[in-house]
């Protein structure tokens, strides 16, 4: 044998191996698309995989979404095959998040969803019986974020805060062709610099990899972080005659896939091509395993999750409801008193006329013992 052989048959051949097994197998992604209504999710996904994932939602649903103020949990599944590599897509978006005027603690349903599809995971593996596991893990949070002056809004700092510890967590400027490259440049820094600030564990590509070249890539994804995207499902021509996916503006076009224009192509990267086993990897191997650490420390075997979110939407539903209960048992103490007061007034007055009477009795008796006495005498 020689050393070309013994190469190839050797520790060298296990990423060739690797990826001929995950080719043949193909890949279960599920993304979850989180923030306001109208930041592009659905256009940004339908991009993503160049056809139609999700429909949009239409105006009057929209408004009665809107209506119902209450963040809902909407799957989409989708099989995708590309050069025989099968995707088997999830994708779960998360309509009402931050549409509110008042969005305390929108993003604890979000976090209660990651964490229940982590504990339904670990449920199914307690089970002897393994082989039919359904894994609804996410393995992406794309955080659709509408920058403001300071960097981020209160509302998205404290939902990526909590987010992180559960998810790979990924924020991106949503509708980036909307702001100058000079502001845009700005809010990167200053988001990336709060997110560091307040320690918001954003996902990083791992960089262990001995290939060059693919470092340069991972590097290269890192630089783009938070990535400013745009979306568009429309052909648009440009002004050298290319037909590319972007949108028109009469000041000029803007590219989806030109990295002078966004960070979509880097995203892309990302998501479906150099870290989508990563994604997978970490979940399983960071986020789940340290999910179930700490549910093992606090639980029995067989025993069910404890709640450790107090959902402030139904903790102010629950202080709502006991303020009308007070109000209701104080209104009807008040028409108990009056009615007692107006029993003892009532009973006040009917012993009065009774005693009335009993005088007039009393007064009848003497006069008829009176008028007795005097019969008995003349008769005499
Ligand atoms: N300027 C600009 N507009 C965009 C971009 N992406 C989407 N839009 C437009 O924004 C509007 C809303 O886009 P959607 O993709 O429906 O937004 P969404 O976040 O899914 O909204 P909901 O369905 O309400 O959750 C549409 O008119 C899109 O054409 C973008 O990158 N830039």
């Amino acid at each position: 044998m020689n050393e070309d052989e013994t190469l190839s048959v050797g520790i060298a051949d296990l990423p060739n191996q690797r990826h001929k097994i995950v080719s043949r197998n193909g890949a279960a992604l599920t993304l979850m698309l989180c923030g306001e209504s109208g930041l592009g999710k659905t256009t940004f996904c339908n991009t993503l995989f160049s056809t139609t994932i999700k429909p949009h939602m239409d105006i009057e649903t929209r408004r009665s979404k809107h209506m119902e103020k209450s963040v809902e949990i909407e799957i989409t599944k989708a099989e995708l095959e590309e050069k025989n590599f099968h995707l088997r897509l999830t994708v779960v978006d998360t309509p009402g998040f931050g549409d509110f005027i008042n969005n305390t603690g929108c993003w604890e349903s979000v976090v209660e969803f990651i964490e229940d599809q982590h504990e339904s995971y670990m449920r199914q593996d307690q089970q002897p019986d393994r082989t039919k596991i359904i894994d609804m893990r996410i393995h992406a949070c794309l955080y659709f974020l509408r920058p403001v002056k300071n960097g981020l809004r209160p509302m998205d700092l404290e939902a990526m805060k909590r987010l992180c510890k559960r998810v790979n967590l990924i924020p991106v400027i949503a509708k980036s062709d909307m702001y100058t490259r000079h502001d845009l440049a700005m809010y990167k820094t200053r988001i990336a610099q709060v997110l560091d600030y307040h320690q918001v564990n954003i996902y990083k590509p791992s960089m262990d990899e001995g290939d060059p070249v693919f470092q340069r890539q991972i590097q290269g994804i890192i630089n783009a972080m938070p990535f400013a995207i745009v979306g568009s499902e429309d052909d648009i021509q440009t002004a050298d005659g290319r037909t590319v996916k972007g949108r028109k503006y009469p000041w000029g076009t803007v590219e989806v896939e030109n990295e002078e224009h966004c960070d979509f192509k880097q995203l892309r990267n990302l998501l479906v091509r150099s870290c989508m086993l990563d994604l997978i990897q970490r979940t399983e191997d960071i986020i789940y395993e340290q999910y179930r650490q700490e549910q093992m420390q606090v639980r029995q075997y067989g025993e069910p999750k404890l709640r450790t979110i107090d959902n402030s939407k139904f903790k102010e539903e629950e202080e709502n409801l006991r303020r009308r209960f007070t109000e209701q048992v104080r209104k009807e103490e008040a028409r108990f008193r009056q009615w007692e007061q107006r029993l003892i007034a009532e009973r006040d007055s009917l012993n009065k006329d009774l005693e009335a009477q009993h005088v007039q009795i009393k007064q009848l008796e003497l006069e008829i013992d009176r008028l007795k006495l005097n019969s008995s005498s003349r008769k005499r």
